[in-house]
């Protein structure tokens, strides 16, 4: 056992292990002032509504609601209009109108999003017409020209992102709760170049279902207007706590509970690359009263999966660890099984989640990196297979996705094709299912839930 486990856990002391993937930031001085700064400004989500997530996660750990969780690769300090940001909304809010229309199950909504900015990656450099540089590791660390100027770390970017957090949490809330996401809205959230498509129609026909329901409530004596749930949503924070530092200094302890909450986000996940069960990043997440994330690739094994539930979720508390699978779809079949059973036998409660976009990146012909829609669909059938052989729940999705009319992802029924990858490949970092590709597999996955 590590002498830390026997200690009482500290927002700073991750830092006596080792943390994987951090930016060497060349003035570790202008890291600290810009720590201490973080330190003072105001949390970015509040703690009660940390808990309300974990209720409603909850609510999925039972098997009472599916959870899509999903937004960029990674945030753009370049693109974060309120128009870009109504997009994403829209697109989320859809998703879950289809899930919830066909399926009568309520859905979560949590985005990737208001400080999805740093990014883990596979090699540190990386080669760009013929010059080697920095891999690029997201907005909040560098930019992503291919410069080595521009992929020299800079601190001042810690400030940058959560500005633009800041920013995205308002305009989000705004949206939210000042009625675009009540549900007698929905007809408008069909996006313009979606809407003349058959998605696009097959939305409008639910649309109108919804309203017809509505009307039907009105009929039977039901106030509509003093209904909270029909006129607010709650769309949730989320990114991965990959940057230490950042998220140490945004962790505050709660004054009625005594408890530290990260308040970067209403929940935090750890990525395939940082789940070393003794390193900083399962240290740092095992303190935080946060829902908490964890990716689960296909080298997992069952007893370390077992060993990092303990590690994040001592108590088994419904709605405190949730699960990301991103096996990729030929392998999702033939792992994830012992790894639900391991879990499940251990007793713990986790919500179990499907990445379908992680496992299944490849570089095209013509040089992008891409992903196949078929193969996407095909992991989240393996997945949905797998619960179902096992009685346990499919707890939700996890996906890369954009409201913006892009090609960066493969097929989907209007069949972006390799040649078409050049037109609007927009994405930072990892490709995105675009609008249309996002609906269509909404309509997908609300076929898998009824069956
Ligand atoms: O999600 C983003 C990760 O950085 C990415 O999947 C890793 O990609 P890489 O293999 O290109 O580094
Ligand atoms: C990097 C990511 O995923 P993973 O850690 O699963 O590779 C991600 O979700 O952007
Ligand atoms: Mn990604």
């Amino acid at each position: 056992m590590n002498a830390l486990d026997d200690a009482g856990w500290q927002p700073w002391d991750w830092q006596q292990r080792v943390a994987a993937q951090q930016p060497e930031w060349p003035d570790p001085e202008a890291l600290d002032a810009v720590i201490k700064e973080l330190a003072q400004r105001p949390a970015l989500v509040v703690a009660k509504d940390v808990d309300r997530l974990r209720a409603a996660l909850a609510r999925a750990a039972r098997g009472r609601a599916f959870v899509l969780q999903a937004g960029d690769c990674a945030e753009s300090f370049h693109d974060h209009s309120a128009s870009s940001l109504r997009a994403k909304l829209k697109i989320i809010l859809q998703m879950a109108v289809v899930l919830t229309y066909s399926s009568g199950v309520s859905v979560v909504k949590i985005g990737r999003i208001a400080g999805q900015f740093a990014k883990p990656r596979s090699a540190p450099v990386e080669v760009v017409d013929g010059a080697t540089l920095p891999s690029f590791r997201g907005h909040i660390v560098h930019d992503d020209a291919p410069t080595l100027d521009a992929r020299r770390p800079n601190p001042e970017r810690l400030l940058w992102a959560y500005d633009q957090s800041r920013a995205t949490v308002s305009v989000l809330r705004a949206l939210t709760e000042g009625g675009f996401a009540d549900l007698s809205g929905a007809h408008r959230w069909n996006l313009d170049f979606v809407a003349s498509s058959p998605e696009g129609q097959r939305y409008q026909a639910i649309a109108d279902g919804v309203d017809r329901a509505l009307r039907f409530m009105a009929g039977c004596g039901i106030d509509l207007e003093r209904e909270a749930v029909l006129h607010q949503v709650n769309v949730w924070t989320s990114h991965e706590a990959l940057l230490l530092p950042y998220e140490a200094a945004l962790t505050r302890r709660d004054p009625a509970s005594q408890r530290y909450y990260d308040l970067s986000a209403h929940m935090v996940w750890v990525g395939e690359r940082t789940r070393q069960l003794d390193g900083a990043h399962l240290r740092f997440a095992s303190g935080i009263a946060n829902p908490v994330g964890l990716k689960v690739g296909p080298t997992m094994e069952p007893d370390t999966l077992v060993e990092a539930c303990r590690i994040l979720d001592p108590d088994r508390t419904p709605g405190r660890l949730v699960l990301i699978s991103r096996m990729g779809h030929d392998a999702v079949r033939d792992r994830l099984g012992g790894l639900v059973e391991a879990v499940r036998e251990a007793g713990y409660p986790v919500v179990w989640l499907c990445d379908p976009m992680h496992g299944n990146t490849f570089v095209s012909q013509s040089g992008y990196k891409t992903r196949r829609f078929e193969d996407v669909m095909d992991e989240i059938a393996g997945f949905f297979e797998v619960h179902r052989r096992l009685g346990t729940h499919a707890g939700g999705i996890h996906l890369e996705l954009t409201g913006e009319d892009v090609t960066e992802c493969l097929g989907g029924s209007e069949a972006v094709l390799e040649s078409e990858l050049c037109r609007a490949y927009d994405t930072i970092c990892d490709p995105r299912l675009n609008a249309r590709q996002s609906l269509d597999l909404a309509f997908r996955v609300a076929e898998l839930l009824i069956r």
